[in-house]
C-alpha cells in the first residue's frame, strides 16, 4: 500500500495503461479487460487490473497534469515494481497537418514544466520514449489503417493561455500537439530503467478550432488507441 495508491503488493502487473481521467480507467477495464478487479479507489484515481489476450495488464488513472502523474508513476515504479507504462490520452493538435481523431505516438516530449529544470540544473533533459514500444505501436496503427502521427509533443503546464504565441512557435518548430504529462512520464520511467510510451488520441486543435463531433466518436477513436496500447504492450512481454 502507498500513499496514494491502496492495492496490495503483487494486485498490479508490470504493464499498466494510464489514462488522465480515472472514469476512462474503469472504461478501459470494463471494455477490454477480462476478470477484471478494482485495486484503487483513493480520491477517486481508480486502478485495475485484468487480463488481455491472456497478459496481465493493469489499468491507473492518472489525474491531470506533471505533479498528479508524477505521484502515481512514481508509487508503481517504487512501491509495486512498473516495468511497462503506457499512458493513453488525449491530445490538442498543433501543427497543421495534424487532424482531430489522428492518433500521436510520442517520440519526445518538450516541456514548460519546471520538474526536469530542477532535476537537471543547466540542461534541457529531453524525455524520450522506448523504442520498441514505439515501434509496435507505430506498426498496430498501420496494420489498422489508422491516421498516426510520431514525433515531437509538447507537454505544457496550462491548459488556457493568455497568447497563443509560444504554442505557435513550437507547431512551427515541428511539434504535433499538446497534452499535460507525458515529459514526466518519460522522465521517471528512465529513471527507474522502465519502459514508457504515450499514445494519445487528437481531441480538438488548438489552430484550426476543429473538434471532435460526436461522443461516441470520442468513444470510437479512444478504443482503437487502446487497441495500439494493448497491443504493443503484450508484445513486448
Ligand atoms: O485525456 P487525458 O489523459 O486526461 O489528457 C489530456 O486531457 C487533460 C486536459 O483536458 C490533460 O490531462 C491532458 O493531458
Ligand atoms: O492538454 C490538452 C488536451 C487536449 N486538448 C488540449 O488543447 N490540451
Amino acid at each position: 500500500m502507498s500513499i496514494h495508491i491502496n492495492a496490495k503488493p503483487g494486485d498490479i502487473a508490470e504493464t499498466i495503461l494510464l489514462p488522465g481521467d480515472p472514469l476512462r480507467a474503469q472504461h478501459i477495464a470494463e471494455t477490454f479487460l477480462q476478470d477484471a478487479k478494482c485495486y484503487n479507489q483513493v480520491r477517486g484515481m481508480l486502478g485495475f487490473t485484468g487480463t488481455y489476450k491472456g497478459k496481465r495488464i493493469s489499468v491507473q488513472g492518472t489525474g491531470m497534469g506533471v505533479p498528479s502523474i508524477s505521484i502515481y508513476v512514481n508509487e508503481l515504479l517504487r512501491e509495486y515494481g512498473a516495468k511497462q507504462l503506457i499512458r493513453v490520452g488525449t491530445c490538442g493538435g498543433m501543427r497543421e497537418d495534424v487532424k482531430v481523431r489522428d492518433v500521436i505516438i510520442a517520440m519526445t516530449a518538450t516541456t514548460d514544466s519546471s520538474a526536469n529544470q530542477l532535476l537537471f540544473p543547466g540542461f534541457s533533459f529531453a524525455p524520450a520514449a522506448e523504442f520498441d514500444l514505439l515501434r509496435r505501436a507505430h506498426q498496430a496503427c498501420l496494420d489498422r489503417g489508422m491516421s498516426v502521427k510520431v514525433g515531437n509533443i509538447l507537454t505544457a503546464d496550462t491548459f488556457y493561455r493568455e497568447s497563443m504565441e509560444p504554442v505557435k512557435k513550437l507547431a512551427d518548430y515541428g511539434v504535433l500537439a499538446v497534452e499535460m504529462e507525458s515529459s514526466a512520464l518519460y522522465t521517471l520511467a528512465a529513471r527507474h530503467h522502465a519502459k514508457a510510451l504515450s499514445v494519445l488520441t487528437v481531441s480538438d486543435h488548438l489552430f484550426s478550432g476543429e473538434t471532435d463531433t460526436t461522443a461516441e466518436e470520442r468513444q470510437t477513436t479512444f478504443n482503437d488507441m487502446i487497441v495500439v496500447a494493448l497491443e504493443a504492450a503484450i508484445l513486448g512481454e
